[in-house]
């Protein structure tokens, strides 16, 4: 092993993450998503917020930038005898992290992708960790949520509190019951603003999805999204009128039916207090009395 600061035959998880930045040369744009953690302390915890026992055969990283997390799920993947795929957007960033980690390239131990996150078919991951760009955090939770698998992900700290939210909070809305649809999800982690160079707008948090089944069952998982979504657009009204106003988004043909089979009491209630096997209980009844359409 040679000095931490050098680079190549650096053990993995001990790059300092400026001397990582200045090596890749290309200074991180917040125009472009790029806010990268600089924060040893962090760094170094990140990894062990996977839930105990996850299987880390095959790390994915989403957005590596000059590598700073990379170098820390290295030594995650190589203790496992796993690997590690990264995806990242930017060309610049996925040539440095090839070069920065060629031996583990070399070793099969590393994959880096260059493409869109997005758009780029997932190999077949065993947990992902990641900071995210946050321009596409919530598009790429749910391309990662439905995989089922343990997820350990830097939002920015707004989203990541949507996603904890209980019933009856203010900040729960669609975003947490389709994100607890999937997994148990708590934040792991608070990290100000400090921690990254350049800083973003806003603090962030490091947010541990467990995944599991829900409580309830859905006979068609879409359209019990696509009910919460309409019925958190009317958060303010009641059940009753959030299912008659909403049919437009939900599909359904028939929305005087439902109100017509519900439950007074639940009907009269706000979406915002409905707990998530509540929702599941009236889109199930739904979709039986409203005849939805396909989306
Ligand atoms: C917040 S930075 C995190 C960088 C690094 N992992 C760290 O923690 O320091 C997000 C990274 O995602 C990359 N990125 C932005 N949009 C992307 C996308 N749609 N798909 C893949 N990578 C993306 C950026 O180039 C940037 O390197």
């Amino acid at each position: 092993m040679t000095d931490s600061s050098t680079g190549e035959n650096a053990a993995y998880g001990r790059r300092d993450p400026d001397a990582l930045a200045r090596r890749a040369g290309a200074r991180a744009d917040p125009d472009r998503d790029q806010h990268f953690l600089v924060d040893d302390r962090v760094l170094d915890r990140i990894p062990g917020y996977l839930p105990d026992g996850a299987d880390t055969s095959h790390l994915l990283e989403i957005g590596g930038g000059a590598g700073a997390l990379t170098d820390r799920l290295l030594a995650t993947a190589s203790d496992a005898s796993g690997r590690l795929t990264v995806i990242e957007r930017d060309g610049a960033f996925a040539d440095f992290l090839r070069e920065e980690f060629a031996a583990a390239v070399a070793d099969g131990l590393l994959d880096v992708v260059e493409g869109d996150a997005l758009d780029v078919e997932f190999p077949p991951f065993t947990v992902c960790v990641a900071n995210l760009p946050y321009g596409v955090s919530s598009e790429i939770a749910f391309r990662l949520l439905p995989e089922k698998k343990p997820l350990v992900v830097m939002f920015q700290a707004e989203f990541a509190d949507r996603m904890v939210a209980s019933a009856g909070e203010s900040e729960y809305g669609r975003l947490s019951v389709s994100a607890q649809h999937y997994a148990d999800v708590e934040i792991a982690e608070r990290v100000p603003k400090e921690a990254f160079d350049p800083q973003p707008a806003v603090e962030s948090a490091v947010v541990r999805c467990t995944p599991r089944d829900p409580e309830y069952t859905v006979g068609d998982e879409a359209f019990f999204l696509r009910f919460v979504k309409a019925l958190f657009t009317q958060r303010r009204k009641t059940v009753r009128n959030a299912v008659r106003n909403t049919a437009h988004i939900s599909g359904l043909d028939d929305p005087e039916a439902v109100v017509d089979a519900a439950d007074e009491e639940l009907l009269g209630s706000r979406p915002g207090t409905l707990e998530p096997a509540a929702f599941a209980a009236l889109a199930e009844l739904a979709r039986e009395r409203g005849s939805p359409t396909e989306a």
